[in-house]
This record gives structure tokens, C-alpha cells and sequence, in this order.
């Protein structure tokens, strides 16, 4: 993916909110779903505390998108190849840069905070790989004492098959849901509220241009086929987890809600932020040829910074802002975007734009940057104090948990990832 002037540090847009802004200035352009207030849902880019309206301005826009403009949804519009991508984030930075256009594309500016935002696809799949090392480490021995990273990691990007039909966007409450499982203690499995709600911090990945039934995407050519990044929390129960995921892995207990950011950040966007995937640890075997692409090693890790705070119902009657739980990079990844994409597809499976994938739990090497509460109080040994003076194993009624996560290269302007919160309702 080529720099180009859209990553100039010195452009600046005549939205005035844009420069300096933590999220959205003028080299981010995510691409969304959004409804201003009593209007339908169209598409849209974050610029500043502002969302501009796309569909309405499909007139200055290259011809090929003005179909897929008018659709409530990104799926066409990304089905699309790199270059004609990168033509259109072009088109939309001119309309924000040049002042020729500042009169006929101002009215078309919405405040960010009278809008909602929708899920930006109508998502056809969702898979939720584990690839990061760190969280696999922790999780297994607190799953599998004796057994905590399989012997299989190191040479397969492990994944499952999620739900997509429960993938929502940032801000919609989640319900605490009941299930079967047999508590340690217990002779018997019981059915109820789930007493061990966690969440996972991940990055989810949007399927661009898909690949034929039958025809395996290369592993060099596999970044063509992402469209974009958000924030993707994995919501977790984790005493349903352990009861039910073996033999065949996850099911009902992480697919009764997936929180995603809903502003795509395009993968043009993230161009300067492509980092050199961390070395292999001395003696972990070499992948299989389908896996490996020397340039993929070389630039495809991605150099974001994540996030993950709380706020309780008591911080928050007490005016206290959210609680940073942890803090790392997304570098702690053991496979890069790319070799997930290329495993995805190396059966002849295809993927399709709008598909969702989850890298998998991203933690870091020490507890300041674990990914989830489990591995925070180590499966409820140690549980973590909160400024409010409580403390927390798992997740309580009311609780917000807050994603978040921004992109830094020397010498470019950080870009940021929106918002990906949701706060927990009773079970019903
Ligand atoms: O059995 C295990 O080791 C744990 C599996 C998961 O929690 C699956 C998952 O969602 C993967 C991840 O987020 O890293
Ligand atoms: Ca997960
Ligand atoms: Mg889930």
C-alpha cells in the first residue's frame, strides 16, 4: 500500500475541528454508515468533531461508486480493487482539502453528535482467529493447566466460526446471557445467568474484494482483499466457555453479542502505520511456504496502540472518568492480517466484502497490557482494584468497558479508531 499526498502531515482540511483532532483528522477518512438525526441511514467519512454525508456528494465521486453510494451499507463499495479504493479516498480528500469545494460541500457536514452510527456492513461472516500469543499462553493455562499452548499454534492461525447475526455496533448494551455450565464445585450442570462475564480486546479486519469458490488467496496478494480495521470486543462467558468448548471450541458463549467500532479505517489510511512483523522467538518452526510472504514479514504488523478502561455505575456516580484496565501494542500479534486472510481462504473457502474477522485477544507479554479480565485476575485469583475502591474478577450488571486504539508512525499524524463501548444489561 503506496504513501501518497493524503498522508502528508501538512495537509489540513477546512473543517476546522479536523486539525489536531485525536480520532479524525484529515489523513484518517474512515468510511461508515451513519443517520442524521430523523433521516435513514447512508454512507459517510469522520472528519473532525463532523460526518460528512457521501451519498449526497456522489456527483464529485468517481463514477463506479455512485451505485453503491446509494445503499445503507459498505459492502459494494469496498467490492472493489486497491486502486479504485485509493481513487476514491483521493476524491474525498479533495473535497476536504480544496477550498474550491468548500461551498458546495459544507451543507453536506453534520455534527458528529447528532448523529448514530449503524454497523457499516451487513455482515455475511465473522470468524475470530487466536492469534495472539500472549492471551493463547494465559487463557490455556487457566483453561488447561498442563496443556496451555497447543502444539498446533505456532504452525496453523487457529480460528472458529463466530455468529454474525449478533455482531453490533459500539453503544448497544449488552445482555448478560444465560446458559448451561457446571460450576467446579457442582456434581451437575446448572442453567442460569452467566456468573463470569469477560470482554477480549481484538482488531477486526473487513473483507474487501472477496476470492472465487475454490481459489486460495496468496498470502502475498492477501492485504488486496482488506478493505479496512476496527475495534472488535469478543464478549466472553467464560464459565459457559469452559463447560462447553471442547471438542469443537467456542459456541454459545461468544455468540450472544460482538461489539465492533463502526468507522472502517480504511486500509489506505493505514499505510504509514504498517510496521515490521516481530521476528519469530528463536526455534519456533518456519510456517509453510502458503504462509509466508518476505514482504508481508517486512510490513505487515500493524502500529496501532490499544486500549481497554471500565467505568462502573459507582465510579460513575462518583464523577470518576473511566479506569484503564490495560494498555499495548497490536504488535504482540503471532500472525499478521495477511496470513490469517491466506489461511482463510487456502481451503478454497471464499471470503466475501463485508466479511468480518477477529484477530483473536491481543495482550501483551506483562499484565499492564492483558487483553481480558480473566487473564487481569488470573480466572478470578486475583481480582483487580478499581479507583472506586471495588473490585472486579469478571463483569458486573452496568459496567461499560471501553475499547480503544490509535495508530502512531514518526513522522505522520496518529489516527484513531472511534469508539467501541457497550455497558451490560441483567440477564433475561
Ligand atoms: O480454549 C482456549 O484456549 C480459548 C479460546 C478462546 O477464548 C477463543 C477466542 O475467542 C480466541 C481469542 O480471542 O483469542
Ligand atoms: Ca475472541
Ligand atoms: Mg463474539
Amino acid at each position: 500500500m503506496a504513501l501518497d499526498h493524503t498522508h502528508d502531515p501538512a495537509a489540513a482540511s477546512w473543517v476546522a475541528s479536523a486539525a489536531g483532532h485525536p480520532a479524525f483528522p484529515v489523513q484518517n477518512l474512515p468510511l461508515g454508515v451513519f443517520a442524521p438525526a430523523g433521516a435513514p441511514p447512508r454512507i459517510g467519512t469522520a472528519i473532525g468533531d463532523s460526518i460528512l454525508d457521501l451519498a449526497a456528494l456522489a456527483r464529485h465521486l468517481p463514477a463506479w461508486t455512485h451505485p453503491a453510494l446509494g445503499l445503507p451499507m459498505l459492502n459494494a463499495l469496498v467490492d472493489r480493487t486497491p486502486d479504485q479504493r485509493r481513487e476514491l479516498r483521493h476524491a474525498v480528500f479533495a473535497l476536504l482539502t480544496d477550498p474550491a469545494h468548500h461551498a458546495a460541500v459544507e451543507p453536506h457536514l453534520h455534527p458528529a453528535a447528532d448523529c448514530t452510527l449503524h454497523l457499516p456492513f451487513a455482515v455475511g461472516d465473522y470468524t475470530d482467529f487466536y492469534v495472539g500469543i500472549h492471551h493463547a499462553t494465559n487463557i490455556g493455562k487457566l483453561f488447561r493447566p498442563d496443556n496451555p499452548l497447543l502444539p498446533n499454534y505456532k504452525h496453523v492461525p487457529i480460528g472458529y466460526h463466530g455468529r454474525a447475526s449478533s455482531v453490533r455496533p459500539s453503544g448497544v448494551p449488552v445482555v448478560r446471557p444465560k446458559g448451561q455450565g457446571k460450576p467446579p464445585e457442582a456434581d451437575a450442570p446448572v442453567f442460569g445467568p452467566c456468573v463470569r462475564l469477560d470482554y477480549e480486546l481484538e482488531l477486526g479486519v473487513w473483507i474487501a474484494q472477496g476470492n472465487a469458490p475454490g481459489d486460495p488467496i496468496p498470502v502475498g496478494t492477501a492485504a488486496d482483499h482488506v478493505a479496512g480495521y476496527c475495534l472488535l470486543n469478543d464478549w466472553s462467558a467464560r464459565d459457559l466457555q469452559a463447560w462447553e468448548y471442547q471438542p469443537l471450541g467456542p459456541f454459545l458463549a461468544k455468540n450472544f453479542h460482538t461489539t465492533v467500532s463502526p468507522w472502517v479505517i480504511t486500509a489506505e489510511a493505514m499505510a504509514p502505520f504498517r510496521v515490521t512483523q516481530p521476528p519469530r522467538p528463536e526455534g519456533d518452526p518456519a510456517p509453510l511456504p502458503y504462509l509466508w510472504d518476505e514482504a508481508d514479514q517486512a510490513r505487515g504488523a500493524l502500529g496501532v496502540e490499544l486500549e481497554v478502561l471500565i467505568a462502573t455505575p459507582a465510579m460513575r456516580a462518583a464523577g470518576l472518568p473511566p479506569h484503564r484496565l490495560s494498555r499495548g501494542p497490536a504488535s504482540n500479534m503471532y500472525w499478521t492480517v495477511a496470513q490469517i486472510v491466506a489461511h482463510h481462504a487456502s481451503n478454497g473457502c471464499d471470503l466475501r466484502p463485508g466479511d468480518l474477522l477477529g484477530t483473536g485477544t491481543i495482550s501483551a507479554p506483562t499484565p499492564d497490557g492483558y487483553g481480558s479480565l480473566m487473564e487481569l485476575s488470573t480466572g478470578g485469583k486475583t481480582p483487580v482494584t478499581l479507583p472506586s475502591g471495588e473490585t472486579r474478577s469478571f463483569l458486573e450488571d452496568g459496567d461499560e468497558v471501553i475499547l480503544a486504539a490509535t495508530a502512531r508512525a514518526d513522522g505522520f499524524v496518529p489516527i484513531g479508531f472511534g469508539e467501541c463501548r457497550a455497558t451490560i444489561l441483567p440477564a433475561r
